[in-house]
C-alpha cells in the first residue's frame, strides 16, 4: 500500500495542488478527475520520481519513498501520455528494450496478444495507428513486475473494443492484489467496489486568474 500525505506541487511560480492526500490499497484503484491543467499528470510524475513535490511524502509502510529510485523502478509502472517507444524500431524490439531496462521475463507475445497488437510485433512504431501505439505501450505494462500501475488517460486512441479490453486487464490486476492510480476523462468501467475517486482541485485556474488580474490586455 502507498498513501501520499500533504503532498504540494508548484510548477513555473503556480501552485498546482496543495496538500493532497490519497490511499493506495493492494486490490484498489484511485481515479484522478479533473479540469485539463488541474495537476493530474503532475501527480503521478511526483509518484515515479520525475517531478520534484514542493512538499509532502508517498509513503510505503513507514518509509518515504519519494524520490527512491531504486523502490519505484521495482514496485512502479508509469504510463505517460506519450508512449515512449521509438518510432524506427519494431514494437517487439521496442518491448525488448523495456524488459531489459525494466529487468523483467513477461511473455512480451503472450501479453501483446491479450492487448490485440501481437499482429503488430514485426511493424516499426512508425507504422502504428494512433490506438495501436497505445495498445503497443500497455503491452509494457502488462509485462511489468510492479504491483502498482500509474496510467495517464490509458484509453486515448482506443476505439471501444479496446477501452472493454482494458478494463478486463486492469480488473483482472486488481484482483491479483495490483493496484492502479488513474488519470481520466471516461469511465474506466472498472468495478464500482475497487475505485476510490480523487477529484483535482482547480487551483491552477485560479492561481492564472489572479495575478493575470492586474494586466491590460
Ligand atoms: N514544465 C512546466 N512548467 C510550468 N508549468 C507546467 C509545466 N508543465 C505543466 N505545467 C502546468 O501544470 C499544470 C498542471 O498540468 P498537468 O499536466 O499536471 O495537468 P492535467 O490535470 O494532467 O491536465 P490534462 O487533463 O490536460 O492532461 C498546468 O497548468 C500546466 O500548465
Amino acid at each position: 500500500m502507498i498513501r501520499g500525505r500533504n503532498l504540494t506541487c508548484i510548477r513555473g511560480d503556480r501552485p498546482i495542488f496543495s496538500d493532497l492526500a490519497f490511499d493506495l490499497a493492494p486490490g484498489q484503484a484511485v481515479i484522478l478527475q479533473g479540469a485539463n491543467g488541474s495537476g493530474k499528470s503532475s501527480l503521478m510524475k511526483i509518484i515515479a520520481g520525475l517531478l520534484k513535490a514542493e512538499r509532502g511524502e508517498i509513503l510505503a509502510g513507514e518509509e518515504n519513498i519519494l524520490g527512491d529510485r531504486d523502490w519505484t523502478s521495482r514496485n512502479l509502472c508509469y504510463l505517460a501520455h506519450k508512449n515512449g517507444l521509438k518510432p524506427e524500431l519494431t514494437v517487439g524490439e521496442n518491448l525488448d528494450f523495456w524488459a531489459r531496462m525494466e529487468n523483467h521475463n513477461g511473455d512480451i507475445r503472450a501479453e501483446a496478444a491479450k492487448i490485440g497488437i501481437d499482429h503488430c510485433l514485426d511493424l516499426p512504431v512508425s507504422y502504428l495507428s494512433s490506438g495501436q501505439g497505445r495498445r503497443a505501450a500497455l503491452t509494457r505494462v502488462l509485462c511489468h513486475p510492479g504491483q502498482i500501475w500509474l496510467l495517464d488517460e490509458p484509453t486515448v486512441g482506443l476505439d471501444a473494443a479496446g477501452v472493454d479490453m482494458l478494463a478486463g486487464l486492469m480488473a483482472g490486476h486488481l484482483s491479483r492484489g495490483g493496484s492502479i492510480l488513474a488519470a481520466t476523462h471516461i469511465d474506466l468501467h472498472l468495478p464500482p467496489a475497487c475505485c476510490q475517486t480523487l477529484q483535482m482541485a482547480d487551483f491552477s485556474y485560479k492561481a492564472t486568474r489572479e495575478p493575470l488580474g492586474d494586466l491590460v490586455w
